[in-house]
């Protein structure tokens, strides 16, 4: 059973006395432990897809319809729990984030509060979320040193500093740390690597495979990058103009996407050859979500389009064998079977394959 079933999900932004769709009916299951990456160019509306799941949308967003199920396994003493979490308020809404589902944003810096020490933020978020407040300075330093430690961090230096007395990539890591801490089965990660060195950015994603082994959370990666998210995901869904165009494994959608717009963020890679390096991007911007052309809204840039691109959205359609469910390829693309990825397609010429 799916930890989280998102379906038709729609989010809008407040503008201009109208609404104007962002995220424009969504659908995707994820399993437990499971990684899916979201990639997609700036725009697509990942974020406001990841901020909707947990209802974190600033005041001009407004989710306007769909649905977005929790499920969690009963145990010895623990009831199943399964509910849409865009009916939760108050206090089940906060107890939703951070112990079932919690959040590691872009720039870290921004998330900690600049003028608590790091041990205070963690205090804080296990406090709000502790049964009748019950939680001890002995249980909070041993949780909290705990996560500080599977994220390779030293927890005397760190739960006594302020966010900017460290590193960038320390300070990223103490934003994972505290996410876990309340052990959440769901894990939401925006972009939590791209201000980073790629260096540090190799430890980052090594350490989240280690944590999702070893904790058993499921992963929700936003990433622009596809290399990085492939790399580190089981499923990638690729978004484009607020809608997922296509879904599959990550070595489907990174060896034989189908989808020409996945091709062209493949393609946009940099990628050697001949010793230089060439990045190849895709032509033209996407659209104005206000004023969504008919059809296929990826058509104007696409090499591929046919007239009937420019009438017809196919929508999410099947291009495997194989039955719907955790490795099910689908590409919202009429001419899906002629998609080639233009590099992989020359590195295997020269491979000799
Ligand atoms: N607070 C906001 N108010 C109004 N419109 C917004 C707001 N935040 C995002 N948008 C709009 O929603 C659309 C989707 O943006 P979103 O940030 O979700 O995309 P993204 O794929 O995450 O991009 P990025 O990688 O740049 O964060 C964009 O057109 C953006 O301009």
């Amino acid at each position: 059973m799916p930890v989280l079933s998102v379906r038709d999900l729609r989010i809008g932004y407040r503008s201009g006395g109208r609404l104007v769709e962002a995220v424009r009916g969504v659908d995707f299951d994820l399993y437990p432990n499971e990684a899916l990456a979201l990639v997609g160019e700036s725009g697509s509306g990942k974020s406001t897809l990841g901020l909707g799941l947990l209802r974190l949308l600033p005041r001009t967003g407004q989710i306007t319809g769909g649905e977005v199920r929790y499920r969690a396994p009963g145990g010895d003493q623990v009831e199943a729990t399964d509910y849409d979490v865009l009916s939760l308020e108050g206090t089940r809404l906060r107890r939703f984030r951070w112990s079932e589902a919690a959040m590691v944003f872009q720039g870290a810096m921004n998330a900690f509060n600049p003028v608590l020490r790091i041990g205070e933020q963690f205090a804080d978020t296990m406090r709000a979320h502790a049964p009748e407040g019950r939680l001890g300075r002995e249980d909070i330093r041993e949780r909290a040193g705990d996560c500080l430690r599977s994220v390779r961090l030293e927890p005397g230096q760190v739960l006594g500093s302020y966010p900017h007395e460290l590193s960038g990539g320390m300070r990223q890591r103490a934003l994972i740390a505290l996410a876990m801490v309340l052990e959440p089965r769901v894990l939401i990660l925006d972009e939590p690597t791209t201000a980073l060195d790629l260096l540090t950015q190799r430890a980052i994603v090594d350490m989240l495979q280690e944590l999702r082994a070893e904790r058993g959370f499921a992963m929700i990666f936003i990433s622009h990058d596809l290399a990085l998210a492939s790399e580190l995901a089981d499923r990638v869904a690729t978004m484009y103009a607020g809608r997922i165009i296509e879904s599959g494994t990550a070595d489907d959608l990174f060896r034989e996407p189908r989808h020409p717009y996945t091709a062209g963020l493949i393609g946009a890679v940099p990628t050697v050859h001949g010793g230089a390096l060439e990045p190849v991007s895709i032509p033209g911007a996407p659209p104005d979500l206000a004023r969504l052309p008919a059809g296929c809204s990826f058509a104007s840039r696409c090499s591929y389009a046919v007239d009937e691109c420019r009438t017809t959205d196919p929508g999410l359609l099947m291009v495997t064998d194989r039955p719907a469910g955790e490795t099910s390829h689908e590409a919202a693309c009429l001419r899906w079977e002629a998609v080639r990825m233009p590099a992989m397609a020359l590195q295997d010429e020269e491979a000799g394959k």
